[in-house]
């Protein structure tokens, strides 16, 4: 009889060995959740008898645990409480995950009994009142340390002799290697996924330096022969080696860009980045997050990470173009910024150190921007440590011939034209003319000649004609006007003398040699209504 019982047991231990090396088989090809669940019920379900199956994780806190899965099938799903449950942090410290953390055998637990206890957690509550009666708890560890638990729920009592207790510590061993082989997969994977947010980013800084470069660098010769412009180029020199911050005043296409470039390329930081800021094209939100990043979910819109440009140009130069459009809410944190020297991403938490040099822009006049409120003066004082003033193309005139020269040679070569001349009479017409555009204006309208010219002479300009007679007189622009007076003059000038026609063909944009939208937002901002040139 004893040698019967004795054979039984040994066919039985053989049937359980034989179990474990075959499901260790099946767990080491399971990659996630869903495959261990499946494993496990596939494989365990006939044999243990159970009812439902919980594997929980213990949270980073180390003090609360969490579903890492659960039985599909479970007979507690209908419950009302179940997806609350299981979406739940629940604290180990509960007077039974305690016990089993504390137990390298699994530990059984009577529901019944447990649900007598006043404060028995909702997840063996609602198993409990699903029909569930016992329930056998195991816990993984790992080097020493708990880091979750398996739960096997049955309907019946007593289900279990100590043989099944020993199976399940065995099958126990094994699932939590593969728990913490999944976790671990999960973790490579969302590592993959922040390296690929990164290369994406990445990427975009890319085409945007490269857009740069193609739009700004290939421009970088600078003509100015005159004393005007000689004694801006001394200016350049000086502060060029410095750290300090440069303020460029003059108007609109003076060439306040080219000096930024100039400045930089000429510093100690010419290897690093100059990262360039339009403080006038966007609108409020998005220069922040243009200036200081932002944190992914932020804001509507926010969908990833972002790095500002404050960041792009640590160690280089930040220009700050058209600075004196910069709303006030936001001159209070470039201030800060400035000041400390670190920034902070919308939505984020560290402050993060930058090094970086400022050169600020503007066509507006400061002084009176801080006199009127809109423009704040501690921000003011900041930037006006070293200004470089340009001087409109109209007061440097002995420029134009060798400007013109530089322009003809390079839209000749770009529109694959042989054009290397203009005639004395159109070179006399330039020298009078009063570039309102500047040098942009200029820029354009050889650019213009070229395409239209059919020898290697250009003899016509297409200049605004026959030329108001006011736009020729330099001395027009007061010099006790303010920059923005002055501008808005000659634009209302030149709309009158377009009678009224803004865009297109003859319209004031193209006489003034700029983008339609820059002329109607210089008019708006400028306050030039309809009624005042029609
Ligand atoms: N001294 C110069 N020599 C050669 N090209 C110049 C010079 N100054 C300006 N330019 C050219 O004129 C155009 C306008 O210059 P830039 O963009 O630097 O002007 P800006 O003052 O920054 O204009 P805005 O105020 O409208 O931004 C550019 O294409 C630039 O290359």
């Amino acid at each position: 009889m004893s040698n019967i019982l004795a054979n039984e047991q040994i066919a039985d231990r053989e049937s359980e060995r034989e179990l474990l090396l075959s499901i260790s088989t099946d767990l080491a090809a399971v990659r996630n959740h869903k495959e261990l669940i499946s494993v496990i019920t596939r494989r365990l379900k006939n044999k243990l008898a159970f009812s439902h199956i919980f594997i929980g994780i213990v949270n980073e806190d180390q003090s609360t645990f969490s579903t890492f899965v659960t039985d599909p099938d479970s007979q507690s799903k209908g419950h009302p409480e179940y997806d609350e449950a299981i979406r739940s942090k629940w604290p180990i410290n509960d007077g039974i995950m305690n016990k089993v953390s504390a137990s390298s055998m699994p530990l059984v637990f009577n529901l019944e009994e447990l649900s007598k206890q006043p404060d028995i957690p909702l997840y063996f509550k609602i198993n409990y009142e699903s029909g569930l009666n016992q329930v056998i708890i195991t816990r993984f560890s790992k080097g020493g340390k708990v880091f979750g638990f398996w739960a096997i729920f049955f309907g019946g009592k007593d289900v279990l002799d100590k043989a099944g207790h020993i199976l399940i510590a065995g099958l126990a061993n094994q699932i939590s290697i593969t728990v913490s082989n999944i976790m671990a997969n999960e973790k490579v994977i969302s590592q993959l996924e922040v390296i690929k947010r990164y290369k994406k980013q990445l990427e975009e800084e890319r085409i945007y330096l490269k857009e740069e470069i193609e739009t700004s660098h290939n421009y970088s010769e600078i003509i100015g022969n005159g004393p005007e412009m000689q004694k801006v180029f001394r200016l350049v020199s000086k502060v060029a080696p410095s750290d300090s911050t440069v303020l460029i005043l003059g108007e609109t296409g003076t060439g306040k860009e080219l000096i930024a470039r100039a400045i930089h390329n000429n510093s100690p930081r010419k290897n690093s980045l100059m990262v360039k800021v339009n403080c006038a094209t966007l609108p409020v939100n998005l220069i922040e997050s243009e200036l200081f990043g932002h944190e992914r979910g932020s804001f509507t819109g926010a969908t990833e990470r972002r790095i500002g440009k404050f960041e792009l140009a640590n160690n280089g130069t930040l220009f700050l173009d058209e600075i004196g459009d910069l709303p006030l809410e936001l001159q209070a944190k470039l201030l800060r910024a400035l000041q400390e020297k670190e920034v902070e991403r919308i939505g984020g938490k560290d402050s993060i150190k930058v090094d970086v040099r400022i050169i600020a822009a503007t066509n507006r006049d400061l002084d009176k921007e801080t006199a009127e409120g809109r423009f704040r003066s501690d921000l003011y004082y900041r930037l006006n440590i070293f200004p470089i003033n340009l001087p409109p193309l109209r007061l440097r005139t002995e420029d134009i011939p060798l400007l013109a020269a530089h322009f003809i040679q390079r839209f000749s070569k770009k529109l694959g034209r042989h054009i290397d001349k203009i005639s004395n009479s159109e070179l006399q017409e330039l020298r009078h003319y009063n570039w309102p555009g500047n040098i942009r204006e200029l820029e354009h309208l050889i650019e213009r000649s070229i395409i239209l010219t059919t020898g290697d002479t250009i003899t016509n300009i297409p200049l605004p004609s026959p030329k108001p007679k006011e736009l020729n007189q330099p001395q027009q622009y007061s010099s006790l006007k303010t920059i923005d007076e002055n501008e808005r003059d000659h634009i209302l000038t030149m709309l009158k003398y377009c009678k009224g026609k803004v865009t297109g063909d003859g319209g004031a944009a193209q006489l003034l040699g700029v983008p339609n939208s820059t002329l109607s937002s210089k008019m708006k901002r400028l306050g030039i209504k309809k009624e005042h040139f029609k």
